[in-house]
């Protein structure tokens, strides 16, 4: 399907987007008048945000308003089947990153796509749906950079429990039950699809391990992952937090609604923001008790710094008066991304038509190391299984990647009377960082988004590793049965280097880098936060989402990024007990359960 034939349903999507099918779904447009008082204000209906808002107004004394910048989440964010059709719309902020002159100069624009998600439920409506919480050792680092215990694995598993409904029947039956938890919203499930096994024979042989459950006590290995699908819907924040939450009168959704600002009174305590309101009014709403800012890794340090808060001399170069001179928007870190694929069987057969309410492709994912002492994995892949003849992978590769249209070319020309494996590989623990920084004081323009995508040359030497560690699976029973070969991309710069070398792989690595959207510690606990997530040298201004990661975990972000919520949360719940009359139990039991 090229991108023209992508933009035609795009467009036909529009229209059915038109007639607000999902609406009855979630919360309706809050009345909100100008000065209006409530008692939190969270920003941005994320993946964070909406749990944080919903958490809030547990209580009922609590009236929470929820301000998110996008509108309702349309049918193609909750059929997963869709998802590939979600970018480049109007439920994505566009956002671009700038061309480095060095990496990704295989992509149209030289530069990458941000998708990020511009509705209720942000990342969570727009994302791969991918259910994985990292490694015991991420968290453990976190608590040691900060210096908090509770930031370790033992202390935050509760998080992840609390909010997970799994719904696997084999998992459930078996001790590794004992690490999930049944009664959250978020409903959780696997997919068994057939065409996956014969492949996980193969990295069987190839060395690596196989893991039933990668949520367990063993992270490292390939397995069949765990989507957040449940009952064939997608589980959006937005669907399962603010949904189910809609009709309770203290919580509130804006929507459609841009905040511009955070206003603090002389005592540096934030007292409330500004923003615009879909109609083009600027409204002004105050916070009796604090103000979350849940806009994700790029817009929350935007936010931040049109408030003053970031590094001053950036903030003096845009005439910004500096409120407080924090290194906000540093320390940007991405799980980078390399194509690498397999053509396989022989087979004209046609592919079994896609079942709509599954993740479009059949996928394994693994987590593997090189060095095998490595607690933690050091990559992640995502092995799509594609069908012979199949247009799936030229559309993730032109489309949802940004790849130049004759690289993808090749990838559709390797499929032709082949099926294939398609992996997606990325380096988990980069060294490279990046920064976000305003472009001018107008909060409409997007922020300026370095990557500094393989400015660490230890990155470039650790992916060209890890592509050749993954390539060994050519090497296994199957792959030979069916004289399986690795399609050369042949990107021009890295022309005359023996294909599937060391060379060849940091070349490959430096051009095709690409991402896997998970945008992270623009606004990290130790620097800008302290560990319970409250804006440093000001009052009454927490960040909770992507933002505060002090690094990334061993698997992807949203999952993360939802246990960072519920702490916040609770954090929240226990920091205004008295003012609440509230009980203090309810953030302190789930981890009682497990001491
Ligand atoms: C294409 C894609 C695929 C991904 N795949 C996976 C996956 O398979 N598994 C996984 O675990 N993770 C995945 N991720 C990453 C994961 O979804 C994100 O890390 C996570 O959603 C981040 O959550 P957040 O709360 O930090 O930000 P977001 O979820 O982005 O929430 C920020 C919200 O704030 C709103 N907002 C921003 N600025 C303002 C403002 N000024 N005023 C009002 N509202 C504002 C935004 O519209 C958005 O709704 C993927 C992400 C993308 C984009």
């Amino acid at each position: 399907m090229g991108v023209q034939a992508i933009l035609s349903i795009q467009q036909a999507f529009s229209v059915i987007g038109t007639l607000m099918l999902t609406a009855y779904l979630f919360p309706k447009q809050a009345n909100v008048v100008d000065y209006e008082e409530f008692d939190y204000i969270v920003v941005g209906a994320g993946s964070a945000g909406s749990v944080i808002a919903d958490r809030l107004s547990e209580w009922p004394n609590n009236r929470v308003l929820v301000i998110e910048a996008g509108g309702d989440p349309p049918v193609e964010s909750l059929i997963p089947g869709l998802l590939p059709f979600l970018p480049q719309t109007k439920y994505d902020w566009n956002f671009t990153s700038e061309n480095d002159n060095y990496s990704s100069q295989s992509h149209t624009i030289k530069a990458l796509n941000l998708t990020c998600g511009h509705m209720l439920g942000g990342g969570s409506s727009i994302n791969y749906m991918m259910y994985v919480r990292g490694c015991a050792g991420d968290y453990d680092s976190w608590a040691q950079t900060v210096q908090d215990e509770t930031w370790s694995y033992r202390s935050i598993l509760p998080y992840f429990l609390k909010s997970e409904k799994l719904k696997d029947p084999e998992i459930l039956s078996s001790p590794a039950k004992l690490l999930h938890g049944t009664n959250g919203f978020l409903g959780v499930t696997r997919e068994n699809r057939q065409e996956t096994f014969k492949y996980l024979d193969a990295f069987k042989e190839a060395g690596h391990n196989i893991v039933f459950d990668v949520n367990g006590r063993n992270s490292i290995g390939y397995t069949l992952p765990l989507y957040t699908i449940a009952d064939g819907i997608r589980q959006t924040t937005a669907y399962v937090n603010l949904g189910a939450s809609k009709d309770r009168k203290n919580l509130h959704v804006l929507k459609n609604t841009l905040v511009t600002e955070i206003l603090f009174d002389k005592n540096r305590n934030a007292i409330g923001v500004k923003a615009i309101s879909a109609d083009n009014r600027v409204l002004t709403i105050l916070a009796k008790k604090e103000v979350i800012v849940s806009a994700g890794a790029l817009n929350t340090p935007k936010l931040l710094m049109l408030s003053g808060i970031g590094p001053k001399e950036h903030l003096q170069s845009m005439n910004i008066n500096v409120r407080s001179d924090l290194p906000v928007g540093l320390n940007l870190q991405d799980h980078v991304v390399v194509i690498i694929a397999f053509k396989t069987e022989r087979t004209n057969a046609p592919a079994e038509p896609a079942n709509p309410n599954q993740f479009p492709i059949p996928l394994v994912v693994g987590y593997a190391t090189v060095n095998k002492s490595s607690p933690c994995a050091e990559y992640q892949v995502f092995n799509f299984v594609t069908p012979s003849n199949s247009a799936a992978i030229y559309q993730l590769c032109v489309f949802n990647l940004g790849y130049e249209e004759s690289l993808c070319q090749k990838l559709l020309e390797a499929g032709i009377g082949r099926n294939m494996l398609v992996g997606m590989l990325n380096l988990l623990h980069p060294k490279s960082r990046g920064r976000v920084t305003l472009r001018s004081k107008d909060p409409l323009d997007p922020p300026v988004v370095n990557l500094g995508t393989m400015s660490d040359v230890r990155d470039l030497n650790n992916m060209a590793a890890y592509l050749q560690d993954y390539a060994k699976v050519n090497n296994t029973s199957y792959f030979k049965s069916v004289n399986a070969e690795l399609v050369d991309l042949q990107i021009a710069r890295c022309a005359g280097l023996p294909l599937g070398s060391r060379e060849y792989w940091r070349c490959n690595a430096l051009y095709m880098t690409s991402t896997m959207f998970h945008y992270a510690g623009t606004c990290a606990m130790g620097t800008v936060v302290d560990t319970r997530l409250r804006v440093r040298n000001v009052k009454r201004l927490r960040v909770a989402d992507a933002s505060v990661m002090p690094t990334l975990p061993s698997g992807n972000t949203n999952v993360p990024t939802i246990m960072i919520a519920e702490k916040a949360a609770d954090m929240i719940k226990e920091d205004h007990t008295h003012n609440n009359g509230g009980s203090y139990f309810s953030s302190k039991f789930s981890s009682w359960l497990f001491i």
